[in-house]
């Protein structure tokens, strides 16, 4: 049977259709769900994209979070539902508490768009299956509020666990995409609960899954075939 990935819609998405996609493009169904929907469609996951939900007002993700969809993912993930927030889905999924820290506007002040170099750390959550841990991946970021900021002992427990998913890497050339590009502490791309079923990253994957678009990577399509994966195999 074809595993069901749902791709949340709030007002102000903008990578919905390419999560969508991307989903196909590695062979589930994408169901797409809406801000108001408190039913999840029964999804075998859930994918929140990137983009300015409720036009980012109050704070990155502050609003999406009392969305009545969210209430239904935050009470499923809990309950193991594969979750993964890119972006400004991670943004709500900080703010949700379903992941630690916070994210704060990049230490450039400036919107930053550019191909990102990251490592994948942790290749045996829900969604990084398919990647090898210290795999390096390029794939694009955009954003103005990307710092990922926590307080030390969070940090330090999220390394103790092996929770720091993914990480900017810095050695190497701008032009290339190295570097830490927003001042994110211990250069945090994108972390991962305890469970590994709740993922959330910076940088965008699903800007990465075919050889015709952009720099003509497929480094970000093993997100969404990990999930599958994990869903034939559970
Ligand atoms: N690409 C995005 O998801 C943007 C995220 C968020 N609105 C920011 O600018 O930080």
């Amino acid at each position: 049977m074809t595993a069901r990935i749902g791709v949340i819609t709030f007002p102000g998405t903008l990578d919905d259709r390419d999560t969508q996609r991307a989903v196909r493009l590695a062979g589930a169904e994408a169901v797409p769900l809406w801000h108001r929907d408190k039913d999840l469609k029964q999804v075998d996951a859930v994918v929140l994209p990137g983009g300015f939900s409720y036009g980012d007002y109050l704070r990155a993700g502050a609003i999406s979070r009392f969305s009545p969809v969210m209430e239904t993912v935050i009470e499923q993930a809990r309950g193991g539902l594969p979750v993964l927030g890119i972006c400004n889905g991670f943004q709500v999924l900080t703010e949700t508490h379903l992941l630690p820290g916070a994210m704060l506007r990049n230490d450039s002040l400036h919107f930053i768009c550019r191909d990102q170099r990251l490592r994948v750390e942790n290749a045996d959550t829900a969604w990084t299956a398919d990647y090898t841990a210290g795999q390096e991946i390029s794939v694009p970021l955009k954003n103005i509020d990307g710092r990922y900021v926590a307080d030390e002992r969070t940090l330090d427990m999220l390394e103790a666990e092996g929770r720091v998913a993914f990480r900017y890497l810095t050695e190497g050339d701008t032009a290339d995409g190295y570097g830490n590009p927003n001042g994110s502490l211990r250069d945090i791309a994108g972390v991962t609960n305890e469970a590994g079923n709740v993922v959330g990253l910076m940088p965008h994957p699903e800007h990465a899954v075919e050889p015709l678009i952009g720099t003509g990577r497929t480094d970000g399509l093993g997100f969404f075939t990990s999930i599958l994966k994990k869903l034939v195999t559970a």
